[in-house]
């Protein structure tokens, strides 16, 4: 992939021109468990990661083996020479992953949520040269998740990274946590150097979504994967229906396509420059159309304002938003798609109209 070229130094130093697998149990649950692990999935990963201490959304279920599991995964290393990551929530794990020689900590998206515990841990990792990766926070909120990176960068550790492992969600939806593709895009365009990893056992929930997941990170520049591996994924003693055995987990690397970021083919140039102009002329014209739409809307909102009535109108609404989804079905666009457009639409549109009727 010619993206790694801008990616800091140590991360192409491991990755080289693939992208980085990190793979391995949910949770460490017994020493031979992890080394049967380590074993199967040597020639396919390198990174092993395995969780020790385990934040679970309800009391009573399994918490992690603790601190006795980094020997297990130290013995990994010795027998394997696999580099070992986990998961750390508070300074006295991150003592103790240093203390085992654990090369890549990451930060959980419960965690991420808390800017008191990240602090915490960023102090905790002061002088570190181990790698230091961020999940995204449980809720859709970019800022939080740089906010995160930024307490580490402050706290002088070079090896950082972004783990996407997506965001609850309360509607239900075919994945565990919504993806949201635009919050991990908008992240590498500001930071195409630091490398971002994507997690699609956590995204999807479900070990039959993970090659779809994976393809697509990969096909958005995504610079590696986190994949949860178990012998026995259905006897895991936490997230079993997410987690893959190593040989799911071959099929899923050997079917992926890797992909370049550009083409310096003169004939792929030359088409690409016709298309781009073309998308730019209907881009505009969209911008013209909205322009003329917010027009009709700021006068009836001078209207309703004549005549004191009110901005929402939810039979209008409703009958705007049915007629759309419809005409967009004829024209094969996407029914989430034609929803969010649409309600983008109209939200501006009563924002302006609210504006307008409030004028003094
Ligand atoms: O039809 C109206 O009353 C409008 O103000 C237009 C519009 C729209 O943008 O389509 C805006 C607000 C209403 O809730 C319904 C529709």
């Amino acid at each position: 992939m010619t993206k790694i070229s801008e990616k800091a130094l140590w991360f192409k130093e491991l990755s080289g021109d693939k992208p980085l697998v990190i793979a391995g149990p949910c949770s460490a649950e017994t020493p031979d468990q992890v080394l049967e692990i380590a074993h199967a999935i040597k020639n396919m990963a390198t990174i092993y990661r395995a969780g020790i201490w385990k934040p679970r959304t309800r009391p009573g279920g399994f918490e992690g083996v603790g601190a006795i599991g980094l020997k297990w995964l130290q013995q990994v290393k010795n027998d394997t020479g696999l580099l070992l990551a986990t998961e750390v929530a508070t300074a006295e794990h991150v003592d103790l992953a240093l203390a085992h020689d654990i090369d890549l900590l990451w930060i959980g998206a419960r965690t991420t949520v808390n800017p008191f515990a990240v602090q915490e841990i960023a102090d905790a990792l002061k002088g570190t040269d181990k790698m230091v990766f961020i999940k995204n926070p449980v809720n859709p909120d970019l800022s939080l998740w740089i906010g995160g990176f930024e307490r580490l960068q402050n706290a002088g550790i070079k090896k950082l990274g972004f783990i996407h492992r997506g965001f609850s969600s309360y509607e239900k939806i075919k994945y565990r946590n919504k993806p949201e593709w635009q919050i991990p895009i908008d992240l590498q365009i500001r930071f195409p150097e630091i490398p971002l990893i994507n997690d699609p056992s956590h995204i999807t929930g479900n070990r039959d979504l993970i090659q779809q997941v994976a393809q697509k990170a990969l096909d958005l520049n995504f610079d590696g994967l986190m994949i949860e591996t178990h012998c026995t994924p259905d006897s895991a003693w936490s997230d079993a229906a997410q987690q893959v055995t190593p040989m799911q987990l071959g099929a899923v690397l050997s079917e992926l396509v890797l992909r370049d970021i550009s083409s310096h083919e003169d004939s792929y140039l030359h088409e690409m420059q016709r298309y781009r102009t073309r998308i730019d002329d209907i881009d505009t014209q969209i911008l013209k159309l909205l322009k003329d739409r917010m027009q009709i809307a700021d006068e009836i909102g001078l209207l309703k304002k004549a005549k004191n009535v009110s901005v929402l109108q939810p039979e209008r609404w409703q009958e705007v938003l049915i007629k759309m989804k419809r005409e967009g079905k004829e024209n094969k666009l996407g029914e989430a798609f034609i929803t969010s457009l649409f309600k983008a639409i109209h939200d501006e549109s009563i924002t302006r109209q609210d504006h307008i009727i409030n004028r003094k």
